[in-house]
């Protein structure tokens, strides 16, 4: 029983962090986990490679791969005329899969959620069989890489951002749509996690304060990359 009943048992369950924004810890299994990781090796080898994102003449201490979309900050294009001028992969169709059964697990939440209404999963874009996500962005952070506070706003569609977790655990700030500043809350975001952002808190402020080193489990760890974490966000762009 102490263990049933253990604290760590209950941070580990599916949690609404903000009206609109649901973790679900564990989504993912080990199988799955590794799985993805290994298409990360497949991703990273071309054609356009992971490349740190220059924003305001800055280059991000992450480094990015899009799938269906290249990303720059204020445009999505289908070749990374900033890289190589090569056309990014396709979204993969698994993705989309995968993508509907985290809305499907985070609706799941939210109405068993005593404190959120009976309205929230429709409310919350949490409609597995609408979700069309067109873009993945890849991102890779070494043990001192980071992500600043900012918003996903690049999008013209406002469904749910789902973000997926491997590697190495971080600190995820999640906070509210007006400032970068309080309130926000810090959550440790671990290999297998899935995160969900819409309705409400779709253009929330968010950030990785911190990368936490060798956390990630056994068959999850990024080895060939010198460990670190590989973050997945699903988008639906609105462009064609
Ligand atoms: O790495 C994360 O968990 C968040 C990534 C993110 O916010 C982004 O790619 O826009
Ligand atoms: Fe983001």
């Amino acid at each position: 029983m102490d263990a049933l009943f253990a604290d760590d048992a209950f941070d580990r369950a599916p949690r609404v962090i903000a009206p609109g924004a649901v973790w679900l810890p564990g989504f993912l299994d080990e199988a799955g986990q590794s799985w993805i990781i290994r298409q990360y090796a497949q991703w990273r080898s071309g054609p356009v490679p992971a490349h740190a994102t220059t924003i305001r003449g800055h280059p991000m201490s992450v480094t990015t791969i899009g799938l269906g979309w290249h990303w720059r900050p204020g445009r999505y294009d289908r070749e990374a005329r900033d890289v190589n001028n090569e056309r990014v992969l396709p979204f993969p169709d698994w993705m989309t899969r995968l993508g509907r059964q985290v809305i499907d697990a985070a609706a799941e939440a939210v109405a068993a959620d005593p404190d959120s209404p009976a309205s929230a999963p429709a409310a919350w874009g949490l409609d597995p069989g609408a979700y069309e996500p067109d873009v993945a962005l890849v991102n890779y952070y070494d043990e001192s890489a980071k992500m600043g506070m900012h918003q996903d706003k690049d999008e013209h569609d406002p469904a749910p951002v789902v973000s997926l977790s491997l590697g190495d655990t971080c600190t995820f700030r999640f906070g509210n749509t007006e400032t970068k500043n309080r309130p926000y809350e810090d959550i440790r975001l671990a290999s297998g996690d899935a995160f969900v952002f819409g309705g409400p808190a779709r253009f929330a402020f968010h950030g990785v304060t911190r990368i936490h080193p060798d956390t990630a489990p056994s068959y999850a760890r990024l080895d060939d990359l010198g460990g670190g974490r590989i973050n997945i966000t699903m988008r639906a762009t609105g462009r064609d």
